[in-house]
């Protein structure tokens, strides 16, 4: 059975195609369109051939939509032969960002659920509006074929409300939905389940932080295997620093920017989701550059940098004190995976929450998982690569085993 991932965003499609026999997970094709909606619009594709090697093309195409985008990615693993027909697929498994308080698990599509989505939007606007594109055209494109909406809030639905509530009156909850919600849940559930495999514990066991650090960014708190607190709010913006969203701020800064230099909704939206985080501080929102810019001693780089460091340490040290005992601190995502310096830096020092990194070990981790603490730290401290995609496959097959 072939089981197709979808993760819809606004100006591209990232997609992954599964191949599934007997519990075991195969990739049978991958790939993104991409600049969807802009001139220079790609398909890129990897796949292994009837022969077993792997295979890649990207090819320019003028895509002008979500619907024109799927037709196409389903044309060209027709075409490579990844997907033999739309019949092969056992389901098709999407990307949600926001699903509010109405989900706390995969679900499978229908009519309601689609309402539900939709009425998520204004929680969301930068990321459900694609996601529900993804669905709808899935649906028409694949009569027949259940879709399961993966939904990124869903593992941080188990949070206490005393890390769910903001300090605001009650009827702004109760009536309008404010609250944190958190994103990322998929990724953050995902590498828990392989970090407590490797602590050789059932998850509901593990103590656990850990540190989603990608374009966007997030660090939770898990007790006993439940999330009890995120570093992201009611939208992606709270919290850490990101490629170009500024995570916590103080709130009167907008009243300061509308008041005093006349920004309005848009312009607030943009500065602070788009213009922020290492764009806003060094010009740059790629973590490889930003050092490539530190290392040639450009100091607002060295500022990004630090400021991203220290905010991932405080968060480490709240959620240490939110969870008494931690078990494992578990560093994923691009930088996560990736970034030994970011790694170093917020873990320097840390030896009296039982911190302490191998310097070695860290220097040598990229991309596979591996302990990276050293013999002497109570806390474990793991690289885990994430695979939402996987995780999303894994569970939209398992929505569809349970209903
Ligand atoms: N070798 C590396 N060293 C440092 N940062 C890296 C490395 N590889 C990727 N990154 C960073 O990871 C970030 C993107 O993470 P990723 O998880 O792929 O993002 P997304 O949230 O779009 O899925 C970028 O800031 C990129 O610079
Ligand atoms: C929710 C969120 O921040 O997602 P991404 O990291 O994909 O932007
Ligand atoms: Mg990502």
């Amino acid at each position: 059975m072939k089981i197709l991932v979808l993760n819809s965003g606004s100006s591209s499609i990232k997609f992954r195609l599964f191949s599934v026999s007997d519990g075991d997970w195969q990739v049978a094709a991958s790939g993104a369109v991409t600049r969807l909606g802009e001139e220079g619009a790609s398909v890129r594709l990897s796949w292994s051939d009837a022969s077993g090697e792997a295979r890649a093309r990207e090819e320019a195409a003028e895509i002008g939509s979500h619907h024109a985008g799927i037709e196409r990615i389903v044309a060209s693993l027709q075409d490579t032969g990844a997907l033999g027909g739309i019949d092969e697929l056992g389901a098709v498994g999407h990307r949600v960002v926001h699903g509010g308080e109405a989900f706390h698990a995969p679900t499978l599509v229908d009519d309601d659920v689609i309402a539900a989505i939709r009425q998520m939007i204004p929680l969301a606007p930068l990321h459900n509006p694609a996601n529900l594109d993804g669905i709808l055209v899935a649906r028409e494109l694949f009569p027949g074929v259940p879709q399961v909406a993966v939904f990124d809030t869903a593992f941080h639905q188990t949070m206490p409300r005393t890390a769910y509530r903001y300090a605001i009156p009650g009827y702004l909850y109760r009536e309008h939905h404010v609250r944190r919600y958190g994103f990322h849940g998929t990724s953050h559930h995902y590498v828990a389940k392989a970090a407590a495999r490797r602590l050789g514990k059932p998850l509901s066991q593990c103590n656990l932080i850990t540190l989603h650090l990608g374009n966007g960014a997030s660090a939770t708190a898990i007790r006993d295997g439940a999330s009890v607190d995120t570093s992201m709010g009611m939208t992606p913006l709270e919290g850490l620093v990101m490629g170009s969203r500024c995570g916590d701020i103080d709130p009167a800064v907008h009243f300061y920017l509308c008041r005093h230099l006349g920004f309005d909704n848009d312009t607030l939206d943009d500065l602070l989701n788009r213009q922020s985080g290492l764009v806003g501080l060094c010009g740059v929102n790629d973590m490889r550059e930003v050092h490539r810019l530190a290392e040639a001693g450009n100091e607002d780089a060295e500022l990004a940098l630090g400021v991203t460091c220290h905010r991932l340490r405080k968060y480490i040290g709240a959620y240490a004190a939110v969870l008494g005992h931690v078990d494992a601190l578990v560093f994923t995502g691009g930088i996560g995976e990736n970034d030994a310096e970011v790694r170093r830096c917020a873990c320097a020092d840390l030896t009296q929450l039982g911190i302490a990194l191998d310097a070695e070990a860290n220097a040598r981790a990229q991309g596979s998982l591996e302990v990276i603490s050293s013999a002497d730290s109570r806390v474990a401290v793991l690289v885990v690569p994430t695979d939402e995609e996987l995780e999303i496959g894994r569970q939209a097959l398992e929505a569809i085993d349970r209903s």
